[in-house]
C-alpha cells in the first residue's frame, strides 16, 4: 500500500485476490467482495432512513453531549470543517466495550465505553443490527491489517504492536457513524463535509445510497469522484498509518459535496457509514519505528512530492499516545461535549469559551 498514486479514478480491489497475497499500491481504494454477509449490510441500509426519521426529541435524548465517549447524536450543521458548516446529521455508535478508565488513569481511556441507543420500542432490532455490522466489519478491518502489513513488505503480524498485539473487536473498540447528507438545492455552500484526513490507520466506508458526492484528492491535488459501487467498501488510510510508516503510506484527503434534488440527480438524501478502525489507545505511534524494506521506501521516494492537500489535522501523532490524539480531535470537533466532560482540556483548546461550532480540521 505504499504508493500515494497519481490516480484519476479510484481503483477497485477484489478481497478474494487480495487475500491470496496480491498487495495493493493504493491509499484509497474500493474493496469488492468483502467477507461480510450481504444481509448484514442490507439490514443496516434498510434501518438508516428510519433512524433519521425518528422524532427530533427522541434523537435529542441520545445527544452526544450526554456522553464522555463522544458517542450519540448530532443535529444537522453542528460541526465545522475548515471554517464552514458541514451540512450533515449523524449518529456515532461503537462496539460493546467495558470502560477501562478509572481515576488516576489517562483521561483518554474515557473515550471507549458505552454507546447511546434510541428506544428499541421505536425502532426494534436497530441496535442489534448496528452492533452486528460493527463486529463483522470490525473483524474484516483487522484481517485487512495483516494484508496492509504484507503490502508494506512486513510480516503479516508486522503492524500488530499498534493493536495491543491482539487485533480483535473485543480488544479494540470500533466506532462507526451513520451519516445523512440532505439535498441542498439553493445556491451557497454544498459542503457535506469539508476536506480532511481520518485519524486512525484504516477507514471502511459504506456508501449506503446511490448518490455521488464523495471525492478524494490525488497526488496532484485534483479532486476525483469516488462514486458508489454496490457491494464494495471504500478503504482509506488515515493519519495514524501515515505517521507509523513515516509517510510511506499516505493519508488521503477527502470530502463530500452535498447532493441536490435537481433534474438528472438521484433524489433524496445521501447516506453513508464510515467505520473508523481504532488502534491501541496507549501506543505512541511516533515511538514505534517500522523497518520497511528498502524497495518499499524507494517506491515511495519515486512517487515524488505530494501536492499540498486541502487538509490539515492530527499532527499530534508526532508527540502523544494515540488515545490522546483522538481525544484532542474529538474535543476540537465537539467543544460542547468537551466543555461538559473534559473541562481542563476544553479550557486549553478554547480559552475564550465555547465557539459557535467545533472545528476539528
Ligand atoms: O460520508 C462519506 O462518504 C465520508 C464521510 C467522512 O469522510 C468522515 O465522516 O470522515
Ligand atoms: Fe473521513
Amino acid at each position: 500500500m505504499p504508493v500515494f498514486d497519481d490516480f484519476t479514478s479510484v481503483p477497485v480491489l477484489d478481497y478474494d485476490l487480495l487475500k491470496t497475497g496480491i498487495g495493493s499500491n493504493h491509499s484509497f481504494l474500493y474493496l469488492a467482495n468483502p467477507p461480510v454477509p450481504r444481509d448484514t449490510i442490507d439490514n443496516l441500509i434498510s434501518y438508516i432512513p428510519r433512524v433519521f426519521a425518528l422524532p427530533q426529541e427522541e434523537k435529542d435524548k441520545i445527544a452526544m453531549r450526554n456522553s464522555q465517549c463522544f458517542l450519540g447524536y448530532n443535529r444537522f450543521g453542528s460541526e465545522f470543517t475548515k471554517g464552514s458548516t458541514d451540512l450533515r446529521e449523524q449518529f456515532d455508535f461503537a462496539s460493546p466495550y467495558i470502560s477501562r478508565w478509572e481515576p488516576g488513569k489517562p483521561e483518554y481511556l474515557r473515550l471507549w465505553g458505552d454507546s447511546q441507543w434510541p428506544d428499541d420500542k421505536l425502532i426494534p432490532g436497530f441496535r442489534q443490527t448496528v452492533e452486528t455490522y460493527i463486529n463483522q466489519v470490525g473483524e474484516l478491518s483487522f484481517k485487512f491489517v495483516s494484508l496492509t502489513a504484507e503490502a508494506l513488505g512486513l510480516p503479516p503480524n508486522g503492524l500488530d504492536k499498534f493493536y495491543d498485539n491482539i487485533p480483535t473487536v473485543a480488544n479494540i473498540q470500533q466506532r462507526c457513524k451513520l451519516v445523512k447528507y440532505p439535498p441542498i438545492n439553493e445556491g451557497g455552500s454544498k459542503q457535506g463535509v469539508g476536506p480532511h484526513y481520518d485519524a486512525s490507520f484504516l477507514t471502511f466506508l459504506l456508501q449506503a445510497s446511490p448518490h455521488e458526492g464523495l471525492q478524494v484528492q490525488n497526488i496532484r491535488g485534483e479532486w476525483i469522484p469516488a462514486s458508489p459501487i454496490p457491494g464494495t467498501f471504500v478503504v482509506n488510510i488515515g493519519k495514524g498509518l501515515e505517521t507509523a510508516t513515516r509517510g510511506v503510506a499516505k493519508a488521503t484527503s477527502h470530502r463530500v459535496v452535498s447532493p441536490s434534488d435537481g433534474s438528472g440527480s438521484v433524489p433524496g438524501p445521501r447516506y453513508s457509514v464510515p467505520l473508523f478502525q481504532n488502534i491501541s489507545q496507549t501506543v505512541r505511534v511516533c515511538d514505534e519505528i517500522l523497518t520497511l524494506p528498502e524497495e518499499v521506501i524507494e517506491l515511495a521516494r519515486t512517487r515524488g512530492d505530494v501536492a499540498p492537500s486541502d487538509s490539515i489535522n492530527f499532527s499530534e501523532y508526532d508527540r502523544d499516545p494515540s488515545g490522546q490524539v483522538n481525544l484532542i480531535g474529538r474535543i476540537k470537533s465537539h467543544p460542547d461535549v468537551a466543555e461538559r466532560h473534559y473541562p481542563e482540556l476544553f479550557k486549553h483548546y478554547f480559552p475564550n469559551g465555547l465557539p459557535s461550532h467545533g472545528n476539528a480540521y
